[in-house]
Parts: C-alpha cells; sequence; structure tokens
C-alpha cells in the first residue's frame, strides 16, 4: 500500500475573474520512504497541491488517502491526527514563525497542541532538536530574527519534524537561501530522511535541485500532471516538451542533446487553453493538441507522459 494517494485531486479558487483550477484532476502516489519531487513553473498549482494533501485549503473534487484511510473524510481530531503525521516546510520559515517567541516557545507548541509530554518533557525534545537539525545550543532562549536565513530553515525544519511526522511536504525550502547555504539545507534534509524514516513531497521550480535526491520526479503545468518518472529515467530521457524545456534551462555539460528553452508566460490559470494545456507554447502542437487534453500514457512500468506526440 502506499504512504499517500492522491485520487483525481482538484483544487479550484473562486476568484471575481472566474474560477482559478489551480490543481485540475491529478492523480499521485508516494511510498513509504520514497521522494518525490514536484517541479513546474511558478504558478502551476505546487503549493496548493502540497496544502490540499493535508487539507490546508479545501479540495473541490478528488480523494486523499494516507495509509490506506480517507484524509478527504476526516474532521476534528481525526484530521488533527494526520497533521501530526503530515508535517509540511515552508519556503520563508520566517513568515511563518512568530517573532515574538523564543524558538523554545516556537518547538515546544506543537508538542502542547498533541499533549505531547508535560513541560520538562517538552523542553527536552526540542533540546535534542536544536542539537539535531545542527543549532547552537543557546538558540531555545534567542528569538527568529536573531538567526541567518539557513538557520531559520533549520528551525522550521525542527519545528516540522518535532512531532515526528511520516510525509514530510517540503515547498521550495531551499529556493530563498543563498546557493552555498541551500546544498547545507539539502544535506540535512536528506539525512533526517534516513534518520527518522521520512518520505517527503518534495516541492521545487528547480529542476537542477531535485536531481540528485529525489526517487522520482512529478512535472506539473498549470495544474495538471504532464510527465512522471524516475529522476534517472527524466534526466536522460524526458518525453514530454514541456519537461524538455525545462531540463534544457539547467546547464548539463553531460547532456548530449539540449532542447530550447521554453518560450512565452505561463497562460491564466483562469482560462486555460482548451486540449492540451501546453500547446500554446509547444513547438511540437498540431491540430488535436488544440482540441483533445493528452492522457497520461506508460512508456514502460515507471514513465508516464501527457503528450499527443511523445514516443
Ligand atoms: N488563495 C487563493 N485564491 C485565489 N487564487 C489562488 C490562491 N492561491 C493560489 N492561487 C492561484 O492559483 C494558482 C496556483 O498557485 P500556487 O501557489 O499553487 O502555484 P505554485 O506553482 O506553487 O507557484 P509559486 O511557486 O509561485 O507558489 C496561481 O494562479 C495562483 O495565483
Amino acid at each position: 500500500m502506499p504512504l499517500l494517494s492522491v485520487d483525481r485531486l482538484s483544487t479550484h479558487y473562486p476568484a471575481a475573474e472566474g474560477t482559478v483550477r489551480a490543481v485540475d484532476d491529478v492523480s499521485l502516489e508516494i511510498g513509504e520512504g520514497e521522494t518525490v519531487a514536484l517541479v513546474g513553473e511558478s504558478g502551476c498549482g505546487k503549493s496548493t497541491l502540497g496544502k490540499s494533501l493535508m487539507r490546508l485549503v479545501a479540495p473541490s473534487a478528488g480523494r486523499v488517502t494516507f495509509r490506506g484511510r480517507d484524509v478527504s473524510a476526516m474532521s476534528g481530531r481525526e484530521l488533527q491526527a494526520i497533521r501530526r503525521r503530515i508535517q509540511m516546510i515552508f519556503q520563508d520559515p520566517f513568515a511563518s514563525l512568530n517573532p515574538r517567541q523564543t524558538i523554545r516557545t516556537i518547538l515546544t507548541a506543537p508538542l502542547a497542541v498533541h499533549g505531547i509530554g508535560d513541560r520538562r518533557r517538552r523542553d527536552a525534545i526540542a533540546a535534542a532538536m536544536v542539537e539535531h537539525v545542527g543549532l547552537p545550543a543557546d538558540a531555545l532562549e534567542r528569538y527568529p530574527h536573531e538567526f541567518s536565513g539557513g538557520q531559520r530553515q533549520r528551525i522550521g525544519i525542527a519545528r516540522a519534524l518535532i512531532l515526528q511526522p511520516e510525509l514530510v511536504i517540503c515547498d521550495e525550502p531551499v529556493s530563498a537561501l543563498d546557493l552555498s547555504i541551500q546544498a547545507q539545507i539539502l544535506n540535512l534534509l536528506v539525512e533526517m530522511k534516513t534518520e527518522l524514516s521520512l518520505s517527503y513531497l518534495f516541492i521545487s521550480h528547480d529542476l537542477s535541485v531535485v536531481r540528485y535526491f529525489a526517487d522520482r520526479v512529478l512535472v506539473m503545468y498549470l495544474g495538471r500532471i504532464v510527465e512522471s518518472a524516475s529522476t534517472s529515467d527524466l534526466w536522460v530521457g524526458a518525453k514530454h516538451p514541456y519537461t524538455q524545456a525545462l531540463l534544457a534551462a539547467v546547464p548539463d555539460p553531460t547532456r548530449r542533446k539540449q532542447a530550447a528553452p521554453i518560450n512565452g508566460d505561463l497562460p491564466s490559470p483562469h482560462n486555460p487553453p482548451t486540449g492540451c494545456r501546453f500547446h500554446t507554447r509547444c513547438p511540437l502542437a498540431t491540430d488535436i493538441c488544440r482540441t483533445e487534453n493528452p492522457a497520461l500514457r506508460q512508456f514502460g512500468s515507471d514513465h508516464a507522459v501527457a503528450c499527443h506526440h511523445a514516443q
């Protein structure tokens, strides 16, 4: 049984200009211990999909199951319990850290909310976690503004992991950081995954970031998954022209064939193109692409592509 499975999930936002189809008919699975990357341009619906999985935003249709239990049907205590087992790490931890709380309060609050331990026990868990994520021991008495960007992300990671979740949704966790710090934070996430037996959904607009540690990559375009493959397959044999264009933007001297980078802007999700949503920017587009939405087709056991012209 997969750890998480998503069946035909849609999340639409009502807006004055018409409905935003941020996530539209998406299905996916995450296996136990797996790191699945979700990549695509800004605005394609990655964050909305991540938040929909733990019902931080309400899906409009479809089903999410966690260890076989239907998250979509949960409420009250059951939903609270799931939010302990699925945690999220955000791009900008500073925005989600209360500036008036010490790191001790920030880290012990989730334990208190879930009724874990007494005060002494919670303090001990927080102290151990601070050490685990590589923060100085005196961090507990300090405030978020006293830390650098990389350290703040360590605090965000500590807060997400303190409840011992099983699945962690990392939403662009390194995008706001300097390149040198990015590698440190990615290494920390990889270490934590092994030590705490985590599974990750890793959201990123940058394929080069996910290349070295994602097992599988899902490529999202305007609310839909257009390609799904193991990372190594995707790197050498991407079949969707959108994925090929994303890859072309990543400098890589080992790749022989360079596809042309993508042209134009992402169309509005209020009024997505008919047929294949990528057809307005696609070098291969023909009549069928303008009228018929391509279904995901399997190529081999673990590679699926939604393109009329994929071979
Ligand atoms: N609360 C909301 N109300 C209305 N529209 C929204 C809301 N949140 C997101 N959107 C819209 O839904 C679409 C998908 O946004 P989302 O943030 O999920 O994409 P993303 O791929 O994560 O992009 P980014 O990396 O920029 O966050 C965008 O067009 C966005 O403007």
